[in-house]
């Protein structure tokens, strides 16, 4: 990182967060292998041979155990697992998110049509009897195959519409397809990090930017900020207004838009003090980088997960100083980590 960093001039680094090195995980993302007879959670090995990941050490105990069942509970379905190779078969994924917060479930079933839900339907009364914990469980249809895992159309199978979480003192919420931060412990540490990095600076007004269900907004406005939350997300977008709700935040709005649209058509108008962006991995972009520059907000917080586009996007924004740097180990035993960094405005 501070390679890819060396061509600027940093105030502070700050040492680096990290959390448990095992249990964090609170989303399973299951390729489902093998035979309707003999189902397989896992990934495909290099040799083609199915990878049971259940008992993955990622995963805290309960999810490890429930993992385990759910590949019963296919078996008991009959479902056919979905083949790749030959286009057949109805399973694809299995999709399970825990909130840290109470152990509560979401469960999600990729399938490539509607043929085998009345099966599941069958099994789901005596799983969710075994486990109460699983408060949402959704179908969703993917019948094309693709890099994407999932495809547009939810179907809700039994329970709540969404999961909740509370990181700090702030509720957030999950639904099917909305992003939620996949290391709560880490994720809670740096939701804080940002608040207590701008609440020296008492922002009247801030844009977060590809917000999410709201996360760093969310911690960081108070009664008196006006918050702009936007994300292109839908759903996101309906999590992050009912936590500005249960907060009593008035003076909030979250849109589902695209950022960078936002930001073109919003320049001119009412340019807040703090800018948060937290784009996927691809970064913000050219376009962004010289719409804040233009504006020139009197900070950015830019987090991100991928510090090679972090590096290209700070390198495009003109006219700020990097004033401060702190790593996130959020994706432990891999080479990825999240990188929150202050820019304020050279004046
Ligand atoms: C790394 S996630 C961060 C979400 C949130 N800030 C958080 O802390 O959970 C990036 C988010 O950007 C959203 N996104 C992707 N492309 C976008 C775009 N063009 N405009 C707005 N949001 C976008 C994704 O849906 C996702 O929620």
């Amino acid at each position: 990182m501070q390679q890819l960093l060396a061509s600027f001039t940093v105030t502070e680094w700050l040492p680096p967060v990290s959390g448990a090195d095992s249990g964090f995980r609170n989303k399973a993302k299951m390729v489902v292998l093998g035979t309707a007879q003999q189902p397989v959670l896992g990934i495909p090995g290099p040799d083609g041979e199915p990878v049971n990941l259940c008992d993955c050490p990622l995963y805290p105990a309960d999810m490890q155990q429930l993992l385990q069942r759910l590949q019963l509970f296919v078996r008991q379905a009959g479902v056919p697992p979905y083949r790749v190779d030959k286009a057949k078969g109805e399973l694809k994924y299995i999709l399970l998110t825990r909130a840290q917060v109470s152990g509560e479930f979401m469960l999600r079933f990729v399938l490539r049509s509607t043929e085998a839900i009345p099966r599941i339907e069958q099994q789901l009364p005596a799983l969710l009897h075994e486990f109460p914990a699983i408060k949402v469980v959704t179908v969703n249809l993917q019948p094309v195959h693709m890099a994407r895992l999932e495809g547009e159309q939810e179907i809700w199978l039994a329970g709540e519409q969404r999961l909740r979480e509370v990181f700090n003192d702030v509720p957030l919420y999950m639904r099917p397809k909305s992003f939620f931060q996949t290391n709560p412990q880490v994720a809670a540490a740096l939701y804080q990090s940002a608040r207590d990095w701008l609440q020296p600076l008492a922002p009247t007004a801030i844009w977060d930017l590809f917000c999410g269900v709201g996360g760093f907004g969310l911690h960081c406005a108070t009664s008196s900020t006006r918050l702009t939350g936007i994300e292109i997300e839908a759903e996101a977008i309906a999590c992050a207004q009912l936590s500005a709700a249960h907060l009593g935040l008035e003076n909030v709005s979250f849109q589902a838009l695209d950022s960078t649209d936002f930001a073109l058509g919003n320049a001119a108008l009412d340019v807040p003090d703090v800018v948060i962006v937290n784009p996927p991995r691809r970064g913000i972009g050219a376009t962004l980088c010289r719409q804040l520059s233009a504006f020139a907000p009197a900070h950015i917080l830019y987090s991100s997960c991928n510090s090679q586009s972090l590096a290209r996007d700070l390198a495009a924004i003109d006219g700020y100083h990097l004033q401060r740097v702190q790593l996130f180990d959020m994706f432990p035993h891999t080479d990825h980590f999240e990188v929150l960094t202050l820019l304020n405005r050279i004046d």
